[in-house]
């Protein structure tokens, strides 16, 4: 049997692109590893064999055949295995979709992240394999929000479905001021940021025309393109990348610690 060093907990966010591993002890986040989905019941293995972890939270948004196999994974050790789901309402949080349980968990973690941090109005803007957004008011009323393809899809979809715009003049991200391009790469490039930019304006826009207030509604940002948008968004909105971990060390460290 492992022997127990302090209380420390594995908690896993897997996206549609990668899973991200995080070590929790006590309030604070240490990134361990990021993993494919193939790659994941190894890289967890190995992570355990090194270390004895008192609990494992897991919070996916991926295909049930990932979760099946992490779990296979983790069986030999014998921790105990969490995996979230989305709720109605928990830690002051309302869902606002009827069927609550179809709102990805990765968004409801992320709003929950938000809510520790902000008791004001505000939005979370999550740029991963999707771009989707959420509003919450100050009572931590989930007012709704949106999905919307990735910059990754945008780029993929836009190149496969085309014949004249090729691989080479995928889209760069970063960059500041919007302009009109004047070859096929920077008209894609420009493009692409201009869809990113108009989704961040017309999502605050939207939040403060549903909310009615004059006040202006704080935004979080995360995913993993987040770091890459042009500096005229990253200067009006907190980057936190690690929201969906925030809210899942809510529901770790809400629980009770086993020993093993
Ligand atoms: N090491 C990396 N591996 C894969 N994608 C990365 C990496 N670093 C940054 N990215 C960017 O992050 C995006 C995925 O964001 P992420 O939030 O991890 O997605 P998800 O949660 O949907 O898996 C990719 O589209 C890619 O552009
Ligand atoms: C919208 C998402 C695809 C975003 O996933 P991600 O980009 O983080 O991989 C995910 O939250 C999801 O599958 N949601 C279920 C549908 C919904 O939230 O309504
Ligand atoms: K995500």
């Amino acid at each position: 049997m492992a022997t127990q060093r302090g209380n420390v907990k594995l908690l896993i966010d897997i996206g549609n692109t990668r899973a991200k591993l995080y070590g929790l002890e006590g309030g604070a986040l240490t990134l361990l590893k990021t993993s494919s989905h193939q790659q994941l019941p190894v890289d967890t293995e190995s992570l355990l064999a090194c270390r004895a972890y008192s609990q494992i939270w897991v919070a996916s948004v991926a295909q049930s055949a990932v979760i099946a196999k992490l779990s296979e994974a983790v069986a030999p050790f014998a921790v105990n295995f969490n995996l979230v789901k989305t709720p109605r309402s928990a830690y002051g949080l309302i869902n606002a979709y009827a069927k609550y349980e179809s709102l990805g968990i990765d968004r409801w973690l992320a709003m929950l992240g938000g809510r520790q941090q902000c008791k004001r109005p505000f939005i979370v803007i999550d740029f991963g394999t999707a771009i989707t957004v959420d509003l919450v008011d100050e009572f931590g009323q989930h007012k709704g929000g949106w999905i919307a393809p990735g910059y990754r899809a945008m780029t993929n979809v836009l190149l496969s479905d085309t014949s004249q715009v090729t691989a080479d003049q995928a889209a760069v991200l970063s960059g500041s001021r919007l302009t009109f391009g004047v070859s096929t790469e920077q008209c894609v490039s420009e493009g692409i940021r201009s869809a990113l930019i108009g989704y961040y304006q017309q999502a605050v826009t939207t939040a403060q025309t549903s909310l009615g207030s004059k006040i202006p509604v704080r935004v979080f940002l995360t995913g993993g393109d987040a770091a890459q948008l042009p500096a005229q968004i990253l200067k009006q909105a907190q980057l936190s990348p690690e929201l969906v971990l925030e809210g899942l060390a809510v529901y770790a460290n809400a629980e009770k610690s086993s020993d093993y």
